[in-house]
């Protein structure tokens, strides 16, 4: 399942779905190890697109479990949008039911969420395939129906963990565009894991890379859209990013 649409007990609902997450001091442990996230501290504004960086095991999939309320919050706080939706690196699509009816999964059925689920197809470019079955799709089909199946639910808060990783490169500059485009319509608040600083460059507001379950670095990215790899600015804020992941442009 994509979708949580209640907070788990323990994260506290943001006023009335303003789309704003805070996270106080958010530390959390594995058995007797060192934190994985250490007092972390991070605000996400209503309509704001952050992308999480780090190197591998610096806690960006732990923290985004704990935002969408499959890890426990065991100490600090979370408050969040009642409605989130997460995208993860495979679509996790079910396989036997319809592209059209894996996207209104656990919402209204019938006419108008077959109606629906057609429209948001439409939305991320696969209104002709919401009949096929998941696994007659391609990587990138399987991505934009994932979106879809997010957007339907019209989530405040939307999550995406590494969502085009597995997708070739152009595939995935395609899926790029079409996520910059999907947020100017919907402008719900995104939180981005990513390995690719391009990627956080093309997309996001602001970068933070994390180190050992803290904040390194929090980047505001101030360049118009639609971004270009060839604005100037991008490629001085593409070294300060580098940098911060311990990649050197020259290694
Ligand atoms: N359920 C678990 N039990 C024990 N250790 C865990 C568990 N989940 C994560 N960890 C450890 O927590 C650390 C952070 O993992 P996490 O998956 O959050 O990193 P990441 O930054 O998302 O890495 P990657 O970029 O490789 O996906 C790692 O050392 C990992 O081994």
């Amino acid at each position: 399942m994509n979708a949580i649409s209640q907070p788990p007990a323990n994260i506290i609902p943001a006023e009335h779905n303003s789309g704003a997450v805070t996270v106080q001091g958010l530390t959390r442990r594995f058995s007797n190890g060192p934190p994985v996230l250490d007092r972390l501290d991070l605000t996400i504004a209503p309509g704001e697109f952050v992308a999480l960086l780090g190197r591998s095991g610096s806690g960006k999939s732990t923290l985004l479990r704990t935002l969408s309320g499959l890890d426990p919050v065991t100490e600090g706080h979370v408050s969040r949008p009642r409605d989130v939706a997460v995208v993860f690196q495979e679509s996790r699509l079910l396989p036997w039911k319809r592209v059209w009816q894996n996207i209104i999964l656990g919402q209204t059925g019938g006419k108008a969420g077959r109606e629906r689920a057609g429209e948001v197809l439409e939305e991320v470019g696969l209104g002709h395939r919401g009949d096929a079955w998941p696994l007659t799709l391609s990587g990138g089909e399987s991505q934009r129906a994932a979106l879809a199946r997010a957007l339907v639910r019209e989530p405040a808060f939307l999550m995406l963990d590494e969502p085009f990783a597995a997708l070739d490169a152009l595939t995935r500059l395609r899926m790029q565009q079409l996520v910059a485009g999907l947020w100017t319509r919907h402008r719900c608040a995104v939180l981005l894991v990513t390995h690719d600083v391009d990627e956080a460059l093309l997309l996001a507001d602001r970068a933070v890379v994390l180190e050992s379950g803290r904040i390194r670095t929090d980047l505001p990215i101030p360049l118009d859209r639609p971004r270009r790899h060839d604005d100037p600015r991008f490629g001085h804020l593409r070294s300060i990013l580098l940098d911060a992941l311990g990649v050197h442009d020259d290694d």
